[in-house]
């Protein structure tokens, strides 16, 4: 079950959901509209997914960064957002879709017991500038079935995550290039 904008409101009034900062006027029918936040890292050229990709960090203007096709950008997310209670999936939306931005490459779930400012895996279609603090997509909270789990609780990768984290794949691969 996916939880109404007014469910949200009030699921974050009784603590079972967190979204700092918060503003009400964000909520949607079925959504919370979060925003990009301000610091962005450029992967350098080829991927390798049994090394720590390296990236070139910058900050996003206040007059816009325009993304190019081709390059695999990581952001964040300008909200904190966690539930020990719902799960969470974070999506673009139609303005952002339209605009031939991926918000994320593949990676939408956020587990119960994992509170934190996403790690965004963005693409452009076409040149677009952007800009920091734009709404940038819709997170939906999901009503779990099943025994209590936690990621917390599970010490999974990025249980500590701070912010923009590159793939931590590496850790699984034998014999790769781990630090
Ligand atoms: O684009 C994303 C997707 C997920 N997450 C966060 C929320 C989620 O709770 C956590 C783990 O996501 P996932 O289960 O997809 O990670 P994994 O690649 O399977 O790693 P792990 O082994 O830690 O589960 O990472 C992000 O920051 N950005």
């Amino acid at each position: 079950m996916i939880l109404t904008g007014p469910a949200i409101a009030a699921a974050r009034a009784a603590g079972d959901i967190a979204i700092d900062p918060y503003d009400a006027s964000r909520l949607s029918p079925n959504a919370y509209d979060w925003r990009l936040g301000d610091d962005l890292r450029i992967c350098d050229g080829d991927l390798d997914a049994a090394t720590p990709t390296t990236c070139t960090e910058t900050t996003i203007p206040r007059t816009g960064f325009v993304l190019e096709p081709g390059p695999l950008y990581l952001g964040v997310t300008y909200e904190k957002t966690g539930s020990e209670v719902y799960a969470q999936l974070l999506n673009g939306n139609r303005n952002i879709g339209a605009l031939g931005i991926w918000v994320h490459v593949s990676a939408p779930l956020g587990h119960q017991g994992h509170a934190i400012r996403w790690t965004l895996e963005i693409r452009a279609s076409t040149p677009v500038r952007v800009y920091p603090r734009m709404t940038f997509g819709k997170l939906a909270f999901l009503q779990p079935l099943g025994a209590t789990a936690s990621y917390q609780q599970h010490g999974l990768k990025y249980t500590n995550s701070q912010g923009i984290e590159v793939s931590r794949l590496y850790e699984e691969i034998p014999g790769s290039g781990r630090p």
